[in-house]
């Protein structure tokens, strides 16, 4: 059975939400106002203050100063980092040395050579994209083969989730526009994501 982290949540009510479907991820868009979902430390501690300890926050970044990202993961307002920008190996060491919170680092995926790129991750996990929080669904089978867990992200919706799961086996799916309707997170959407991926 695959794991499901919903991804971008910022209003009150994706909280709400996300309590009632239970995802066992839950991301935010820590410190990026190009993106929508973008929340700030405040609106962080807010949120997760009402999310079921259950659900285990994912603070996504995008080529963000280390140090933010140390001090964030110190204020335990997110249990797991995520990378989505262009850090390297380097970037994961040095904050490894810093941080003891997993660490997922995203790669875009448009060729044999960006999977053999993510398998060579020093991250603890890869997740495996077509874009950013865009909706954009990659060529899955350029995964056959992948050679460790990774979480499945890139326009995924409830209708096309299981086949995604028959297809690729990944350890989880990462979902995001696929559950919102006119930018906002959609409960039906989101009942329907997690049905989908737990389903046997
Ligand atoms: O969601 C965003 O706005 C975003 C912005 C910048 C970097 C990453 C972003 N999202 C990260 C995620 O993990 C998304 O869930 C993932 O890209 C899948 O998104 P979608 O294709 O919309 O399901």
């Amino acid at each position: 059975m695959s794991k499901i982290k919903i991804c971008g949540l910022y209003r009150p009510e994706d909280i709400q939400y996300a309590n009632e479907v239970q995802p066992d991820y839950a991301g935010f868009i820590m410190n990026y106002p190009k993106s929508h979902r973008n929340v700030n430390v405040e609106m962080m501690r807010a949120l997760k203050k009402h999310l079921d300890p259950e659900i285990k926050t994912v603070g996504v970044f995008v080529n963000e100063n280390p140090n933010l990202v140390a001090a964030i993961a110190a204020m335990g307002i997110v249990d797991v980092i995520q990378l989505h920008g262009q850090e390297d190996d380097g970037y994961i060491e040095k904050l490894k040395e810093r941080i003891g919170n997993p660490i997922i680092k995203a790669f875009q995926v448009h060729s044999p050579e960006d999977v053999r790129l993510a398998e060579a991750s020093s991250a603890d996990y890869i997740l495996l994209d077509g874009g950013m929080g865009a909706g954009e669904v990659f060529d899955w089978s350029l995964l056959k083969g992948v050679n460790r867990p990774f979480f499945l992200a890139g326009g995924l919706k409830p209708e096309n989730i299981r086949e995604a799961i028959r297809d690729t086996d990944p350890f989880a799916i990462d979902i995001s526009s696929g559950v919102e309707t006119e930018k906002k997170k959609d409960l039906k959407k989101m009942r329907e994501a997690v049905k989908a991926a737990h389903a046997r």
